[in-house]
């Protein structure tokens, strides 16, 4: 496995690889490697000869009251669960690499659609800062195949747009959540839990779950089952963001003629902002 950190040592891996014809896949991170992590690495090494990683935190999808200082970062260890997995490439560049002239004022990728709602609607530019750099990595990396996690669900969606709307030449494959024992969707800012609360956290997907069933046993009233995950969410010490029972194609609420659904929710329960969401089929 190499580790480059510059543009230039990238391109040149990527431009020798291709001229021996072997074909790319992508899996871009934030790091602080998880098994989450792990599986999309996995399904990038099905996929194609040479898989690259990233490990970047980017400061443009942060807030400026949000985690950027205190996010986790693991470099060593998740050097060493990729070496484990055999990966060809790590691109780890600094901030000054990816935003030589500074963030502000930068040129952004906005995807219109999809970016003021749920997670866009109380993270703004939240999505404007990963669609921009995605574009940057996708530029940088020109994979076959770039790989991103279900659990992001409204991020994979934006990202699918982009590429589509922009005519990006990647095609974007999508991998299912990793769960904890208990049903919590494997995330870094887990980490930011107490064992307690670890237990607490499952609750995000029991009432996922829980609403899901209620669903495809026929019931329609999804005013009430959003009200009733907000009191069953914030009974056990959430303070629930959303929780929106949507069609998985526009994200927009519901209708009774959509069959492909999907429900998006994000809480926070101590220090941690965790989003989780369940796909259903009628
Ligand atoms: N539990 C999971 N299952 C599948 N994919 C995941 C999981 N967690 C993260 N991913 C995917 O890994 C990629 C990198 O995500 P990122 O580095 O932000 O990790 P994260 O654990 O989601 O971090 P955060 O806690 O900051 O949201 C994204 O495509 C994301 O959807
Ligand atoms: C796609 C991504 C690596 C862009 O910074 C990030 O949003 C993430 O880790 O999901
Ligand atoms: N996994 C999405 C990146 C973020 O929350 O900043």
């Amino acid at each position: 496995m190499k580790t480059v950190y510059s543009i230039n040592d990238t391109r040149d891996y990527i431009r020798r690889a291709r001229a021996q014809g072997r074909s790319i896949a992508f899996v871009p991170t934030m790091g602080n490697l998880h098994d989450g992590h792990l599986s999309l690495v996995k399904k990038a090494k099905e996929l194609a000869d040479e898989v690259v990683v990233s490990i970047y935190v980017n400061q443009l999808q942060f807030g400026p009251n949000e985690d950027y200082d205190s996010y986790p970062r693991t470099f060593e260890e998740d050097q060493a669960l990729l070496e484990a997995l055999d990966v060809q490439l790590v691109f780890a560049p600094s901030s000054h690499e990816i935003y030589p002239e500074g963030a502000e004022h930068h040129t952004v990728v906005r995807v219109d659609a999809l970016d003021g709602m749920h997670c866009g609607k109380s993270r703004p530019g939240f999505f404007t800062g990963i669609a921009t750099v995605v574009t940057k990595l996708f530029n940088i990396v020109q994979p076959d195949y770039a790989v991103f996690g279900e659990k992001d669900f409204q991020q994979l969606c934006i990202i699918r747009k982009m590429v589509n709307d922009l005519m990006l030449p990647v095609e974007i494959i999508g991998a299912p959540i990793a769960r904890a024992e208990n049903g919590l969707a494997l995330s870094s800012r887990n980490g930011y839990l107490s064992a307690e609360e670890k237990q607490t956290a499952s609750t995000l997907y029991q009432t996922l779950s829980a609403a899901r069933e209620s669903i495809i046993a026929g019931d329609r009233n999804y005013d009430a089952l959003h009200r009733d995950a907000f009191v069953k969410l914030a009974r056990a010490g959430f303070k629930p963001d959303y929780f929106n029972i949507v069609s998985r194609h526009t994200l927009q609420p519901a209708t009774l003629a959509d069959k492909e659904l999907v429900i998006l929710a994000a809480a926070a329960l101590g220090r941690a902002r965790l989003i989780d969401n369940i796909q259903i089929d009628l």
